[in-house]
């Protein structure tokens, strides 16, 4: 058996990587970005007029003149005009181009305009040379960068891409993940389970999670059946980088698993980790690693922490993300673990008035009973060295879903 850290330490040096592809900006949304976005053009691209009013040649209020005679109208889209006479102003609209011979802009609500004459409303003091201007390349100069790769695109990142004119962009490969579910008591969502069965429910919580993640994965079932699970397994390995299983891992009469991975070819890299629950969660990879093998313990509740705790970091690190960091929770109640094992416990987050993060952990009676983990957040994860952990103690969380 191993460590939580050494079975991290194994999975980080067996990465799949994943190669990019070129996808149009509508497919974008929620793919990693496998390029640099650089500025085509400066940010505002030229002087810009941020308020309605007028614009006017600072010098003339500097001599003191209050009142500027409206010589034209300049409006947003249409071409930069001269500013007719340094001593009058031509009318302008948020978004238009500056007009040349002006530099600052008053607000229609500090002026008065009679007779096509604009008068100043307020203290000629609260106006400065380039007031209500936004300077050309004051936010991004021409191949500035603007967004950089390894960034999972969000509406904003794609209006900026937008902005700088590119139609394609180049992005991450996203795993192809194939979900198996092994066991001969379960049936489908449909049936009605007779009352030795139950129903499935593991292969869609992975197929949902996997989802989330922007994965779309396919989901499959096998009886416990070593011929029927050898060939799916190897039909699955042929056309997915990687499979998430569940259940038929442990010491079993029934489980497969992993005898029947290793007739595949897939090495074992680690199998049973010091944690409860998911203590008997299996790793493999392809000699060559561009296959990979999750097979989790079948209790959902070890699906679940399996899944959120090691699958669900390995894949984003394989699609180019940083990889959620856990997060950093207060205890709001004491936790005592005796056995020297990491210890991992569902928890329902909240935040104080303080702006702490308060972990609440939530009472269960085991691996195998989940249905309370819809009230939970997160995962909390107890060292092993440690047995008694006191209300206010700071410990990890693995934020669920
Ligand atoms: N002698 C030992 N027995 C067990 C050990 C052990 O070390 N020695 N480990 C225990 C631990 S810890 C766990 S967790 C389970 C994991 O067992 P398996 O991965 O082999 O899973 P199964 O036996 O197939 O199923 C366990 C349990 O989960 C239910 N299950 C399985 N798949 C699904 C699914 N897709 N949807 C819903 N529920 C599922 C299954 O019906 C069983 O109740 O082993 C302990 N035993
Ligand atoms: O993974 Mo097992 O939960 O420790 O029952």
């Amino acid at each position: 058996m191993l460590t939580v850290a050494e079975a991290d330490d194994l999975l980080a040096s067996h990465q799949l990587s994943l190669t990019t592809e070129t996808v149009a900006f509508t497919e974008a949304p929620g793919r990693v970005l496998a390029e640099t976005i650089l500025a085509d053009r400066d940010f505002p691209p030229f002087d810009r007029v941020a308020m309605d009013g007028i614009a006017i040649q600072y010098d003339a209020l500097a001599d003191g003149q209050t009142a500027f005679s409206i010589l034209a109208i300049g409006r947003a889209g249409e071409p930069q005009q001269p500013l007719p006479d340094p001593t009058g102003c031509m009318e302008v609209m948020t978004g238009s181009v500056l007009p040349s011979g002006a530099d600052t802009v008053i607000r229609y609500e500090d002026l008065s305009i009679t007779d096509g004459i604009a008068t100043l409303t307020i203290p000629a003091a609260e106006i400065s040379r380039g007031l209500n201007v936004h300077k050309q390349g004051t936010d991004r100069r021409t191949f500035d960068v603007v967004l950089s790769a390894g960034v999972r695109l969000r509406p904003v990142d794609l209006a900026v891409v937008a902005s700088v004119g590119q139609t394609s962009l180049s992005v991450r490969k996203r795993p192809r993940v194939a979900v198996v579910s092994t066991g001969d008591e379960l049936v489908t969502i449909e049936q009605t389970p007779l009352p030795h069965q139950i129903r499935q429910s593991n292969a869609h919580l992975l197929w949902a999670a996997l989802h989330e993640m922007g994965i779309d994965a396919s989901i499959h079932h096998y009886p416990d059946d070593v011929a029927t699970i050898t060939s799916g397994l190897s039909a699955l390995l042929s056309g997915h980088d990687v499979l998430v299983m569940t259940g038929g891992v442990s010491a079993g009469k029934a489980d497969y698993v992993p005898d029947i991975l290793a007739g595949l070819g897939i090495r074992k890299h680690f199998h049973k980790i010091e944690q409860r629950p998911g203590k008997p969660m299996w790793f493999g990879t392809s000699p060559d690693n561009q296959r990979v093998v999750f097979a989790l313990p079948g209790n959902p509740v070890s699906t679940t922490l399996c899944f959120y705790r090691y699958v669900r970091p390995y894949l984003e690190t394989a699609m180019g993300l940083p990889g959620e960091p856990p997060l950093y929770v207060q205890l709001a109640k004491p936790v005592t673990f005796a056995p020297p094992l990491t210890y991992f416990t569902p928890a329902h987050l909240t935040t104080s008035t303080e702006g702490t993060l308060l972990a609440e952990p939530l009472p269960g009676s085991g691996s195998a009973d989940f249905t309370n983990l819809t009230a939970a957040d997160a995962f909390l994860e107890f060292p092993a060295t440690e047995s008694n952990f006191p209300a206010g103690t700071v410990v990890q969380a693995w934020a669920i879903g």
